[in-house]
């Protein structure tokens, strides 16, 4: 175990190694665009503004922390994806984030939706999204919300398991309806990212295996079914990819499993969706293709492997989560302390603690996800300090920016923005140390619309029910 000193002084010099990617801004003031939401600048005295507002505006409104969604960047974005993908079908990944608004933004740009809980699609169907353009996932889905897609006219189940086509011969049997059905299916894929979400692969928790056989014998049984309309299959190699080959190797072993039914049944299926997982900028490391580079890859890829098998090009969907809602999302913090740690060899890091953390954003403690952040609520002249944006939470792991140049003279009351913070942040947030979750604002035009609100200590405090009884509950 290592043991840190806390500096005398926050002004000590600070020499901390910066990573080799890192380079070190000349102007630290500076926004890289790739980074940034289409409508984020730097206004009069250097204020970060989104949507036309300045961060200090945005959180006079909402208080801090706060997740800001820049409407116009991520309604471009869904609608960049439904235009790059013509004649596909794009389903954005609800996972990543949802709120009833962002469901009609999706509705309006002319996407579908890919849900995956009970809980998403619950919000889904409140928010008055079409069913029948509605895909549910899941790899434990209850019989509760299988009654609930197949009685509201969900477009399609993507089924996961051999338990669960078992399932839903019984429900479509007991209800008089009929399922719409993809099955996902491994195809042995190894994904080049975070182990954690790579999905293709064989040992994981997720779909039915092309190698062992059973993603064919599920087909089978559906094909069988009296109520199940087999459509299609799915495979999702996993999250943060750059590569096109995974989806290569992806397709090819898709279609050929197609071929496969085909031998087995007469029957050609008509549908493949190849998943999302498309990468985004987090840090100036990252390099992204655009949804028409993208594209124009799986188009080729596609028709290439279907010549191969001697198969039609089937309808074909993706299904981006965070190409459409990550990049449009900006976190901002309030910095409450700021010091400088010695951590040896001479070298000493700053530390700049602000009010949110992993509770907000589990991505670097879960992924060791970089990110990046500016000084939001003024321009600095100071030169730029390698620092630590971490987070308020009894965790040393609690980093929320392993290296980032800010500005030296960076102080409590600062304002601190990471761009990039759209997806799986706030979706992903807990209420480790009894914490509130922050709320979620979109920004358009001058104009602050609430997305989801501030949790609230009296929230939780609700749900202790040592403090707050229930009547209708139960005594064990
Ligand atoms: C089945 C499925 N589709 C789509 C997505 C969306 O992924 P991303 O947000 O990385 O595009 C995921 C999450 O990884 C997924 O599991
Ligand atoms: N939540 C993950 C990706 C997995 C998404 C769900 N399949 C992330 O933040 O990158």
């Amino acid at each position: 175990m290592t043991h840190m000193h806390v500096a005398g002084s926050i002004h000590a010099d600070v020499t901390s190694p910066a990573p080799q990617w890192l380079v070190k801004p000349t102007d630290v003031n500076a926004l890289d665009r790739r980074l940034w939401s289409d409508t984020v600048d730097r206004g009069a005295g250097g204020v970060l503004t989104i949507g036309g507002l300045t961060a200090e505006q945005i959180v006079e409104q909402t208080g801090s922390p706060v997740y800001v969604i820049d409407e116009l960047d991520f309604r471009g974005r869904a609608l960049s994806w439904r235009e790059a993908f013509a004649g596909w079908k794009v389903y954005y990944a609800a996972k990543s984030f949802l709120c009833a608004t962002v469901a009609r933004w999706i509705s309006e740009e002319g996407l579908n939706l890919d849900v995956s809980s009970h809980g998403e699609l619950m919000v889904a169907l409140r928010a008055g999204f079409d069913p029948a353009r509605l895909a549910l996932h899941g790899n434990n889905k209850s019989d509760e919300v299988l009654r609930l897609a197949l009685t509201s006219g969900v477009g399609r189940i993507v089924v996961d398991s051999s338990d669960e086509i078992g399932r839903l011969e019984r429900l479509t049997a007991e209800l008089g309806v009929r399922a719409s059905v993809l099955i996902r299916v491994t195809t042995g894929v190894e994904a080049h990212t975070h182990t954690y979400i790579a999905t293709g692969h064989e040992d994981q928790k997720f779909g039915l295996s092309i190698t062992g056989g059973q993603a064919l014998v599920g087909m089978v049984r559906c094909f069988h079914s009296p109520n199940i309309d087999l459509v299609g299959i799915h495979s999702h190699i996993g999250s943060q990819i750059f590569d096109t080959h995974g989806f290569e190797v992806a397709a090819r072993r898709t279609l050929k499993l197609v071929s496969q039914f085909r031998e087995a049944t007469g029957v050609t299926l008509s549908e493949l969706d190849l998943g999302g997982g498309f990468g985004i900028a987090y840090t100036a490391e990252d390099t992204p293709a655009t949804a028409a580079d993208l594209a124009a890859s799986l188009k080729d890829i596609v028709a290439h492997e279907c010549r191969g098998f001697g198969l039609d090009v089937p309808q074909l969907s993706v299904e981006p989560g965070r190409a459409i809602s990550g990049p449009a999302g900006t976190a901002i913090y309030r910095v409450g302390t700021v010091k400088a740690v010695e951590i040896g060899g001479g070298h000493t890091r700053r530390y700049v603690s602000v009010d949110g953390g992993m509770s907000d954003n589990i991505r670097p403690a879960l992924y060791a996800a970089e990110y990046s952040a500016v000084l939001a609520n003024r321009a600095s002249d100071a030169r730029p300090v390698l620092s630590r944006v971490v987070g308020l939470h009894c965790e040393g792991g609690d980093i929320l920016v392993r290296d980032v140049f800010l500005p030296g003279d960076i102080r409590p009351g600062d304002l601190v923005a990471v761009p990039a913070s759209g997806a799986y942040s706030r979706s992903m947030a807990s209420n480790y140390n009894y914490t509130p979750r922050p709320p979620v604002v979109a920004v358009r035009d001058g104009t602050l619309t609430p997305l989801i609100h501030r949790e609230t200590l009296d929230d939780l405090l609700a749900l202790d029910a040592g403090l707050s009884p229930r009547h209708d509950e139960v005594e064990r």
